[in-house]
């Protein structure tokens, strides 16, 4: 067989078609099913995106209503679910604590082994609407707090912000959570969602093909970065007396060194995108509102420094993970949560590509090449 060439990484390789999202890096673009994410972000909740990312095309008001009646009846944690929680430790990472609550609601599922799509998006719903209890219980058990029950008469982002902290957020707190989760919902072949079609592309079951998800969402390289960039601030300092320039000044020696050290920066880059990523203006956005919301000036001297000093020592410019992490910080929420309100905004792209896997599905199965040993014999 002649010698192929071989794509490290997948690199530019092209594996399958899909028409739920589609990526453009040369017009810096990204669209759910045809919409502009920044669109979607300006004029829809994260309920009607998903409803869109599944079936196709948005929502109308009574098909609108009929899933946010579902969700909101989903939300509570089962106290099977939190019991198995609560023996996990407090060491252990959140994103392990989500990974076991997805492989428990798939073992607590009585449709699990249906993969019809009815079945596949009852199960998709039931995730989605599930995994906000997840991921703030656990950031709750953490600091010693109670669960906080789910509350029917919020929307999603409100209730999840309620079930984590306990109290109401204010209006712009709710809409910049909105927003990630919105941005974060789909981009895809990225890994956590290949992997998701690989699973799937064996015929094994949704809840399966998520928990896999959730398994590469982890990784810095990928979904862990909005994580890694809150460290990233902890280590250069965040002074809350110094002004947006001292800030700066600081942030941009600190990348100075990194780069002089050929430190890798979370946060930055991007294998599709080598101009900017889509997302980042409308999440800096975001981040912006937080910043005047809590008065925080200080956070944007530290995100100009780093993003300046990138940008002029390499051209490298932020990924969405890049504003994510600081507007999550100033949220209130703990650096290890970031990468679970990834994963309970990702649900929603993941189980879409589940859907359509099934729809055309062959067997992913790459070939390698071998660089072993020659072919040897026992003595
Ligand atoms: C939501 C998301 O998942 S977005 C991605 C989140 N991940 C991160 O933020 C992690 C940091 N970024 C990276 O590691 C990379 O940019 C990736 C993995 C995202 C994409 O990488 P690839 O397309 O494989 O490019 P690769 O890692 O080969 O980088 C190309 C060059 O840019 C440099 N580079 C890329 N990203 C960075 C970075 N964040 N910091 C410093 N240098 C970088 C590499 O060192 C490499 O330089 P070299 O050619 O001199 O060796
Ligand atoms: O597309 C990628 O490789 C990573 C990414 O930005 C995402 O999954 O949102």
């Amino acid at each position: 067989m002649a010698e192929a060439e071989i794509k490290k990484g997948l690199a530019g390789v092209v594996v399958d078609s899909t028409a739920i999202s589609k990526v453009n890096p040369d017009t810096n673009s990204l669209l759910y099913r045809g919409y502009p994410v920044q669109e979607l972000a300006a004029s829809c909740s994260f309920e009607q995106v998903a409803l869109l990312l599944w079936t196709g095309e948005l929502p109308d008001d009574v098909e609108l209503a009929d899933f946010t009646a579902f969700e909101r009846s989903h939300r509570a944690l089962s106290p099977e679910l939190k019991q198995i929680i609560d023996a996990l430790p407090t060491t252990c990472h959140p994103m392990d604590v989500c990974r076991t609550a997805a492989s428990v609601l798939g073992a607590q599922d009585p449709t699990a082994e249906d993969s019809s799509r009815e079945a596949n998006l009852a199960k998709a719903k039931t995730l989605l609407a599930g995994m906000p209890a997840v991921v703030a219980y656990d950031q709750r058990r953490r600091r010693g707090q109670e669960l906080v029950e789910p509350r029917e008469e919020l929307g999603y982002a409100a209730n999840f912000l309620w079930m984590t902290f306990g109290e109401e957020a204010a209006e712009p707190v709710v809409d910049a959570f909105n927003v990630s989760m919105i941005l974060y919902a789909e981009h895809s072949f990225n890994a956590s969602t290949f992997t998701a079609r690989v699973i799937t592309s064996t015929l094994s079951d949704l809840h399966s093909a998520v928990v896999g998800a959730i398994g590469a969402l982890k990784g810095p390289l990928h979904g862990g970065a909005n994580e890694a960039v809150m460290h990233t601030f902890d280590e250069i300092g965040i002074r809350q007396e110094e002004t947006a320039e001292e800030a700066e000044a600081r942030a941009k020696a600190w990348m100075d060194d990194a780069l002089a050290a050929k430190k890798k920066v979370m946060g930055f880059g991007h294998r599709v995108y080598k101009n900017g990523d889509s997302r980042v203006p409308t999440m800096k956005a975001a981040l912006d509102a937080m910043i005047e919301h809590y008065d925080r000036p200080e956070l944007i001297g530290l995100y100009n420094g780093l993003e300046k000093s990138m940008g002029e020592a390499k051209s490298i410019k932020p990924n969405l993970d890049y504003p994510a992490g600081p507007a999550y910080h100033l949220m209130g929420f703990d650096t290890p949560t970031f990468t679970p309100l990834f994963v309970a905004s990702r649900i929603s792209g993941w189980t879409a590509h589940v859907m359509e896997q099934l729809e055309t599905n062959a067997l992913i199965r790459p070939l390698s090449a071998y660089n072993g040993p020659d072919e040897r014999h026992l003595a």
